[in-house]
């Protein structure tokens, strides 16, 4: 018999936790530079289904059109959250936006939200005039600018970022906010988005962000940009704006007036969260295809041709286009599609998580798992698409396929629950905006410049350097 000790036994040591496996990174996009890329690179070895660990968290890497369709199709409930991310809930009240909510009855609330009263078919032609005076004005300054003495090299980057944020801010505020403390805040903003958190993948490694200062400067962010949408809102419910469109600012506030006399009040925090939502989710995105779309055209000058033909036509001697005419022009729609498959501006999708244990294609999944779905890979599979990586925009001419989410194989809007509500937005923009520029303008590259396709990095993928092209009305 042993006899029994009255006295405890030393305390044991924790073990330390093991070094991570996983190199720390800054940002998603160094992960092998550009995170889509390194990643098709990966599929091509090991196939359409990759599980990856950062650090302690299972990543799942999906990058054909079958295995997307099993999780935002067959398995789009469980696959319906978003990782909790530190650096969302710094910027996003908490994730209190729609975007990075977790699932659950408050995202279904917001995302109703976001759909019936922003975001609708019957919202988004309400703000018609709006997009049509944004794109005379575009279309004049280019016009002002230009003298028949030397020719007019136009930033066609910085146009068509500044086109989609003023139309963001007069369609969300009311009214255009050119201060450039305004435009910084939003640009960083937008920089931090698109950051991975080391954080979020090894958890004892939280405290890197915060010593070296990163997370402060969120914060610093986040709280300017608090105040300024604050002090837009008050001046609403004041009564002080001028005239003008119903904003969506009016919209929430009248949603919140109602819901509070319904007994289930709106936040202040949730409305200021999907108004910055708005600006995430709607600037760079929509700029973003304007961006790569005048890209291409510039290297295939006969479907640029082609597309002027289309547009010059149906608008006759008065050059300007209304957004009427845009549905007798297929080939400006089969341009953009073109543009969105080789293109996708997020190629990764955003996030999601499955919230609990499941199989995907006969491989246990576990709960928790993060998945990034490659629709760049998914765009330019050689088994979905015929001559996968030449811009050849007559392949969508006589063909049904969609990007609005039933069709896996084309996925830039992804699908499902958590797919994108602004669809209709973006393509009510970049239609209009594409129609009148090609209707008015001629382009080509400066003299001695070549096309620089790289991209940057980013959560939103654009070209590395500015768009660069010499403009001449016609
Ligand atoms: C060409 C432009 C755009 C592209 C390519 C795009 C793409 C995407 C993608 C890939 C997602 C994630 C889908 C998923 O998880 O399956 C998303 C979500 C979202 N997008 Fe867009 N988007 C664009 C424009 C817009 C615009 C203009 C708005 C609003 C003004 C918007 C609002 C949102 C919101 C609120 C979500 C979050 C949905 C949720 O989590 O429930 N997007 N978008």
């Amino acid at each position: 018999l042993k006899r029994l000790s009255t006295t405890p036994p030393p305390l044991q040591k924790a073990p330390l936790p093991s070094p991570p496996q996983f190199p720390i990174i800054g940002n998603l996009h160094q992960l092998g530079l550009l995170a889509h890329r390194s990643l098709h690179s990966l599929s091509l070895k090991h196939g359409q289904l990759m599980l990856l660990h950062f650090g302690s968290k299972p990543v799942l890497v999906v990058s054909s059109a079958a295995v997307a369709r099993e999780i935002m199709k067959t398995h789009d409930l469980v696959f319906a959250n978003r990782p909790r991310s530190i650096v969302m809930n710094k910027l996003l009240y908490g994730s209190r936006d729609v975007a990075s909510s977790p699932y659950g009855e408050y995202w279904r609330q917001i995302r109703s939200l976001c759909v019936v009263h922003l975001l609708s078919n019957k919202r988004v032609l309400s703000f018609r005039d709006v997009r049509e005076e944004e794109m005379a004005l575009m279309i004049d300054r280019i016009k002002q600018s230009y003298s028949s003495l030397s020719p007019l090299v136009v930033n066609l980057t910085e146009l068509f970022m500044s086109l989609t944020n003023d139309v963001v801010c007069r369609v969300a505020l009311g009214r255009k906010y050119g201060e450039r403390r305004f435009k910084e805040l939003l640009g960083e903003f937008a920089e931090y988005l698109g950051f991975f958190d080391v954080g979020d993948y090894i958890p004892w490694l939280w405290w890197v962000n915060k010593i070296n200062g990163l997370y402060g400067r969120m914060e610093r962010v986040a709280k300017e940009l608090d105040d300024f949408i604050d002090s837009v809102v008050e001046e609403h419910e004041r009564g002080e704006r001028e005239g003008g469109h119903e904003d969506f600012v009016d919209v929430l506030l009248q949603v919140q007036r109602e819901n509070a006399a319904s007994g289930s009040p709106i936040h202040r925090e949730s409305v200021k969260a999907l108004i910055l939502d708005m600006f995430a989710a709607g600037t760079d995105t929509t700029g973003s295809v304007l961006e790569w779309v005048m890209t291409e055209l510039l290297r295939h000058p006969l479907i640029l041709k082609k597309l002027q033909n289309e547009v010059r036509e149906i608008a006759g001697a008065k050059r300007t286009i209304t957004e009427d005419e845009l549905e007798k022009m297929p080939y400006l729609k089969a341009v953009i599609k073109e543009t969105l498959r080789l293109h996708p501006p997020v190629p990764l999708l955003v996030p999601r998580e499955s919230m609990r244990d499941t199989q995907v294609m006969g491989y246990d999944i576990a709960a928790r798992t993060q998945v990034f779905t490659n629709v760049w890979t998914i765009g330019r599979d050689p088994s979905l698409w015929a001559r996968p990586d030449e811009f050849w925009p007559e392949r969508f001419m006589d063909s049904l396929v969609d990007f609005r989410g039933h069709d896996f194989e084309f996925l830039p809007f992804g699908a499902g629950r958590r797919g994108c509500p602004g669809i209709q937005f973006a393509m009510s923009v970049d239609e209009l905006a594409l129609a009148n520029l090609v209707g008015n303008f001629d382009f080509s590259l400066p003299v001695g410049k070549e096309l620089d396709m790289s991209e940057a990095a980013g959560i939103t993928v654009h070209k590395k350097t500015p768009l660069l092209a010499v403009v001449t009305p016609c």
